[in-house]
């Protein structure tokens, strides 16, 4: 009878014979990527070469230019050739170290044999095409992930399939030798997962390809849904299922989709360097990575654009007034509002402004309101733009036209050095021209053209319209909730002129003044993404959503939040928040997956931070022991301080990485203060894009999406955490901690702590004498 160890020792056979394989498929691999990389030396030398010759005579110039086309497409097409196979190299040594992770045996009918399938993080097929690996992303792999032992279904592109699971067997290989190995009729067992996340730290967020887990599988490989909204406690793995998803979405649309037609919102720069390493280990590229700010920001140039974190900053003490303010702005019905008004405004309602060039006026409102309302009243917004736009260019070219012939063109055009002429002559040659004249008028145009640049650029811009002064006219004209009062509105109103005059703008401004400037000049839009997601989505707002639903109109969309964890707004149940999504996003195709499961932190941890839940009984904890948070007493600052110093120093000599998250940038400053006198301790801001290891101090709300070993919250008094209104920012601190949580409190914890289970915690007073 085999005993497991022996099979064990005939799993590490097949893994010998296996690593031999890709062994040799390596060294083949690096030959190739010398060779390339010469023959990409090469091309570049020979293009470097042609760049430089003597461009002056224009014939010779012409023909230069196509040769130089060619080649330059040549550089690029073996830059890429080298880039695959280095990709390769890369996905090669992976394999090499672990080479998979699962073996499924399946029997697809009675009477054929079964087949056992290796899955790992790349295929691996040898010289006669047997696959020795499976891509954990090619179809018959979800059947690994999804399916109990018997009957299984799994989707191919061409219909579902049905096969018997007969066995399924884990691995964690490293270096080539099997360290554990375990068969399961779980979807995946929880040994494997006990000692993946017990080893976990926080340098970077490893892919979680080998212990997906079945509600997470479902989000990667959903290809059906226009909107996907995942609702999933703190630690349940969102962040790393949307990687996963990418990964699965690349591979699954290999030939329609690439890494950049995929848009990752994600909450701030240290976390998009966090994640930064997921998709390169699946040997896949990354997706773009844009924060609000960045978004938003690139699209108001010249406008400081406050965010969110600015806004959480000033505005903590928001009053009922303020939040009537945001709640009404903030909503689905502000933005119908919006596109209501721009698509009834009549033409000569449109707020333009002058063209200027040198100081004069070288197109007047008057004369482009003139234009607008001679247009069909019936025209959509977009297409009278474009059509005064249209006449402005006519407009401006007849102007040129006739400026060519002016005296002080001539007279510029006798100075002119050869060179200067032949480069104005562009693609013309000189016999081109029927007589001299037509040539220097030519030349004459050239001339005025790259003057007028100016104007062109403004009225392909559309900078003649004012849309904050447009948007100013949207604001006075509003239906606003009885909740806000006229004068309350009208302050509102001079706030955001206010902040124009500045150059700034405040957030709730933002995404229904963007909408009004794209339908207004049919600008905005972005047709080639294909895929966007949105990470901490409790953070956004619905006007944001739509905003950016609007800006990538033919994209599908993943949103995934958790509402306990909102810093910016209260709480909302997943099923109502997809109601409101469903409605306001008006697509088809909708899912809603929720994940109650949190992976990140010891189960001593997620039972502290769930109790401190009303609603947290739902959140499952995962089991992986630890020790209970410790809520340390002091009182006074100078004992906190300390207080908090020894226990940094007492985590440090266990841990890489020790946070320490305060409630606002106030209170991290003053810590760091101290800290740095005493310690190595950095102090995050919110430009910063890496995450050293040792003491790190840091608001909350820039710890968003990240994790660390050990977290020891900054003074968690009553006075600090009052109420349940900082129930999300107690959470999501608490949630940030792998391994070791400590709350620290200046003079009496916060009520939220203090009513809790007290087995769930230890204390530890300071004694007052
Ligand atoms: N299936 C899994 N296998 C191994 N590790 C996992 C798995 N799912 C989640 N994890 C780990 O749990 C931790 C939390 O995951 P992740 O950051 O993706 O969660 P999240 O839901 O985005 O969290 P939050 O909302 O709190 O930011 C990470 O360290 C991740 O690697």
């Amino acid at each position: 009878m085999s005993t497991p160890n022996d099979a064990q020792q005939q799993e590490q056979q097949r893994v010998d014979a296996v690593i031999e394989q890709i062994k040799a498929r390596a060294e083949q691999t690096d030959h190739l990527v010398v060779k390339a990389h010469y023959e990409t030396d090469v091309i570049q030398k020979n293009y470097g070469d042609n760049n430089s010759v003597n461009t002056f005579e224009v014939d010779d110039r012409i023909e230069t230019n196509a040769e130089l086309q060619q080649q330059k497409q040549m550089v690029e097409r073996a830059v890429e050739s080298e880039a695959i196979l280095k990709r390769q190299v890369g996905v090669l040594k992976d394999l090499r170290n672990s080479p998979y992770f699962g073996r499924i045996d399946i029997q697809d009918d009675p009477d054929d044999d079964a087949e056992q399938l290796y899955i790992g993080t790349a295929s691996f097929v040898d010289d006669q095409q047997n696959f020795l690996v499976y891509d954990w992303r090619a179809p018959i792999s979800s059947v690994y992930y999804n399916g109990t032992l018997g009957q299984v279904d799994y989707d191919t592109p061409a219909g579902k399939q049905t096969t018997e699971l007969l066995k399924k067997r884990q691995f964690q290989i490293e270096h080539g030798e099997i360290k554990n190995m375990f068969d399961t009729n779980e979807t995946v067992g929880d040994e494997i997962l006990q000692s993946v996340l017990g080893e976990q730290n926080d340098a970077y967020m490893q892919n979680i390809v080998a212990t997906i887990q079945k509600e997470q599988n479902d989000i990667i490989r959903d290809t059906y849904s226009d909107l996907l909204v995942v609702q999933g406690v703190a630690g349940s793995g969102k962040t790393s299922a949307i990687l996963q998803r990418i990964a699965f979405l690349l591979y699954h649309s290999r030939a329609s989709l690439e890494a950049d037609q995929m848009v990752l919102f994600s909450p701030n720069r240290l976390f998009s360097h966090y994640i930064s390493e997921v998709l390169p280990s699946l040997g896949e590229r990354n997706m773009r990575q844009v924060t609000l700010a960045e978004f938003l920001s690139a699209r108001f140039q010249g406008l400081s654009v406050q965010s969110l974190f600015e806004r959480y900053e000033v505005d903590q003490q928001a009053d009922a007034t303020d939040r009537a303010v945001r709640d009404f702005q903030e909503g689905a019905s502000f933005m119908t509002q919006v596109s209501d008004y721009c698509h009834q405004l009549p033409a000569n309602e449109l707020r333009f402004t002058n063209i200027v060039f040198n100081g004069e006026t070288f197109f007047s409102r008057a004369e482009i309101t003139a234009i607008a309302t001679a247009l069909p009243a019936a025209m959509q917004p977009a297409d009278r733009f474009l059509s005064i736009k249209n006449t402005l260019i006519k407009r401006l070219k007849r102007r040129i036209d006739q400026e060519a012939e002016a005296d002080w063109v001539h007279e510029q055009i006798d100075q002119m050095s050869d060179e200067t002429y032949h480069d104005l002559l562009g693609d013309k040659r000189r016999g081109d021209f029927q007589s001299m004249d037509d040539e220097v008028f030519y030349i004459g145009k050239q001339i005025v053209t790259k003057r007028l640049r100016q104007v062109y650029d403004a009225i392909y811009n559309g900078y003649f319209l004012d849309t904050y002064e447009q948007y100013n006219d949207f604001l006075s004209q509003t239906t606003y909730p009885a909740t806000i009062t006229a004068e309350t509105w009208q302050t509102r109103l001079q706030q955001f002129q206010a902040g124009i005059e500045y150059h700034r703008i405040a957030l709730i401004d933002c995404a229904p003044l963007l909408l009004l400037r794209d339908i207004l000049t049919g600008s905005g839009e972005n047709r080639r993404m294909q895929y966007i997601f949105v990470d901490e989505m409790q953070d956004y707002s619905l006007a944001q959503l739509l905003y950016i639903k609007h800006a990538f109109p033919l994209a599908k969309f993943t949103l995934l939040g958790d509402s306990e964890q909102a810093l910016f707004k209260g709480i909302e149940a997943p099923k109502q928040l997809l109601e409101r999504l469903r409605d306001a996003f008006q697509v088809r195709r909708v899912n809603l997956i929720t994940l109650n499961k949190s992976y990140r932190s010891t189960m001593q941890i997620t039972n502290f931070a769930k109790a401190l839940l009303p609603d947290g009984d739902q959140i499952q904890a995962f089991t992986r022991e630890g020790a209970l948070p410790k809520v340390m007493i002091r009182y006074g600052e100078d004992q906190a301080l300390q207080g908090l110093l020894s226990e940094v120093t007492h985590q440090l000599t266990t841990t890489h990485t020790v946070a320490v998250l305060t409630r606002n940038l106030a209170e991290s400053k003053q810590v760091y203060q101290y800290l740095k006198h005493h310690t190595v301790a950095t102090l995050m801001a919110d430009s910063d894009r890496t995450m050293p290891q040792g003491v790190i101090v840091l608001p909350i709300y820039l710890a968003k999406g990240l994790e660390f070993d050990s977290v020891i919250a900054y003074n968690i008094s009553a006075e600090n955490y009052p109420d349940q209104d900082s129930v999300g920012l107690l959470y999501t601190i608490a949630s940030r901690a792998m391994h070791h949580l400590t709350l620290l409190s200046i003079g009496d914890v916060s009520p939220l702590i203090a009513h809790l289970d007290p087995t769930l915690f230890t204390i530890e007073h300071q004694v007052r004498v």
